[in-house]
């Protein structure tokens, strides 16, 4: 049974199917403080956030069961994203769920400000009968700079479009066919701030974009400017702002967000009667809140039953076409890695991941993770290595990565060839995806071998002589190990040959130093895949 634990405000609605699932248990406990959660999460499998919960490394280390953070929403500041890869743990969360809703509470705010509704309301509500204080400007034919066109900032534009404002887009990722597509103007940062008659940001907070916009850009910008922020408090720093403000640069600002939430008492945005504020409220509808959820909760199931799942932040996101590509790949490259790892002695020092065939034109970065989590995963645990940290914990260990492609593959429409440089040896070990049989190992070192990857293996190298593979068979027999299969890999007749044989159970060690005495034997080794 998976327990899952919700520690925010999150609907009920999306969240039931998580409740429902006959494999999962979930606890309810918004409101807990960083030390209450590290008492209770080693217990539980997924938590699940909102905002409000800061999901810190001291969480994550008591998380000893934890596979995944799900966020309701699509800002993961308060999840610690290092420490959440460092430890496997997946981060997901939900990109689509609250863009549409995030995008009509900014034309809320924008329309608020650009006609003073809050103080406006204020007074009348207070008994005072005030049209004088409050004259207002049209959108129509005003200028919107959008930093940020991603999904929010895009409808946003589409909806500005109908209230007839000229916009400008900015953002590193916008075209200028995409641009002219959407019907707006690219520009950059400082034609938005020269020429908007609003602005409103709409990008992630990241070290470049942390006061992307303070006194430097007020001291150019358009006058009578109004500014909204419902992204995240810190894109426009908030100290220049009430300068701005003061200065009669700035006419009036819109924000959802604060550098701290929730901000302090003396906070000046929260006196100044140029600056209206709403707390944090984007995605705070209940479409939204549903949406976020049950796309999470689905997320979180997935993970939990290592069933494949999308939107992973701390991970690459893989499109669609190469998902369906290298998904079948995944358990043969991971298997490849461990089996590799378990035949070679010594320290790790380099993994060589070689892709021929149809496998050369594409992308193979995430079946990469796969290999690279079934060699380390040898060395330090299943639980400890999964395909989000694997190429964390090599870079870590020094453990260098090597891939190599080539569109020739001899026999074979498609091979992986995971070879390992330990201090000791350098072995290698190839796997391809066979029609109608599946993954097979097909050469260990030079030897060409056909061989499912999967339970357990007995290896054993000796010389091609006559009755060597019987006596193996005899001594297997006499302790109680059923053969399954056997094949002998063998470079020439006479020679140094491999024998491969998959068995019902574990060889026992001391059947191995048994087999080891036979005349002629090399080498016996364990695999379990
Ligand atoms: N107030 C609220 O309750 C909510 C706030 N948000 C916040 O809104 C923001 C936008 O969300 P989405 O549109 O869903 O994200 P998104 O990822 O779709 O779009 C963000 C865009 O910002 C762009 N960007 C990054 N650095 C930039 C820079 N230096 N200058 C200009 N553009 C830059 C990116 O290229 C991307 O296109 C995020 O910060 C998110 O956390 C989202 C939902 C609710
Ligand atoms: O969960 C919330 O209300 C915050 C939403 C938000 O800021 C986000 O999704 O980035």
């Amino acid at each position: 049974m998976f327990k899952v634990l919700v520690s925010d405000p999150i609907s009920d609605l999306g969240i039931q199917k998580l409740v429902d699932a006959a494999d999962v248990a979930v606890d309810k406990k918004p409101g807990l403080s960083e030390d209450e959660l590290v008492a209770i999460i080693g217990e539980y499998d997924a938590l699940l956030v909102r905002s409000q919960t800061r999901v810190t490394p001291r969480i994550m280390e008591a998380g000893k069961k934890l596979k995944v953070v799900g966020r309701a929403g699509v800002g993961v500041d308060n999840i610690d994203l290092e420490a959440a890869t460092q430890r496997g743990i997946i981060v997901i969360n939900a990109p689509d769920g609250n863009t549409i809703t995030t995008c009509e509470h900014t034309f809320a705010m924008m329309m608020a400000v650009a006609r003073h509704i809050p103080q406006a309301y204020l007074k009348t509500v207070g008994g005072v009968w005030d049209r004088k204080s409050f004259l207002g400007v049209e959108l129509r034919n005003k200028v919107l700079g959008v930093m940020g066109m991603g999904r929010i900032g895009s409808e946003v534009a589409k909806r500005a479009k109908a209230f007839g404002m000229e916009i400008l887009g900015y953002d590193p990722f916008l075209t200028e066919e995409r641009a002219e597509k959407m019907g707006i103007k690219l520009a950059s940062v400082d034609d938005i701030i020269r020429n908007a008659d609003f602005m409103t940001v709409h990008t992630p907070l990241t070290p470049e974009t942390r006061h992307m916009i303070s006194r430097k850009q007020f001291e150019v910008m358009k006058p009578g400017m109004r500014i909204v922020n419902c992204a995240r408090g810190g894109i426009i720093d908030e100290l220049a702002l009430v300068e701005a403000i003061d200065q009669g640069i700035v006419a009036g600002a819109a924000f959802d967000v604060f550098e701290v939430e929730p901000p302090a008492e003396d906070h000046p945005f929260l006196t100044n009667p140029k600056i209206i504020v709403t707390p944090h409220l984007g995605a705070s509808t209940v479409e939204a809140q549903e949406n976020v959820a049950i796309d999470v909760s689905e997320q979180v199931l997935h993970i939990l039953r290592d069933e494949p799942f999308i939107n992973a932040v701390n991970m690459p996101p893989i499109p669609a076409n190469v998902r369906s590509v290298l998904q079948p790949y995944f358990p043969l490259g991971e298997k490849l890695g461990s089996f590799i790892a378990q035949l070679t002695a010594g320290a790790v020092k380099e993994i060589v991941i070689s892709y021929a065939g149809d496998l050369a034109d594409v992308d193979t970065q995430p079946l990469n993770r796969y290999v690279v989590r079934g060699v380390l995963a040898h060395h330090l645990g299943t639980d400890q290595v999964n395909v989000v940290n694997s190429m964390h914990l090599a870079k870590e260990r020094s453990v260098n990565v090597v891939v190599n492609k080539s569109s020739v593959a001899k026999d074979f429409t498609n091979l992986v060839t995971v070879t390992l440089r330990t201090e000791e040896a350098e072995r290698k070990v190839s796997g391809a995806l066979m029609t109608g049989y599946g993954p097979r190992i097909v050469q260990i070192d030079s030897y060409p071998v056909d061989v499912a990857p999967e339970g357990n293996l007995l290896l054993v190298s000796h010389t091609d002589k006559p009755g060597i593979i019987g006596s193996v068979g005899t001594k297997l027999g006499n302790n109680d190990v059923n053969i399954a299969t056997m094949q002998v890999g063998r470079k020439l007749a006479g020679g140094d040959a491999l024998m491969v044989l998959t068995v019902d159970k574990q060889v026992p060690a001391s059947v191995i130093d048994d087999i080891v005495t036979l005349p002629e034997l090399h080498k016996a080794k364990v695999i379990s895949l």
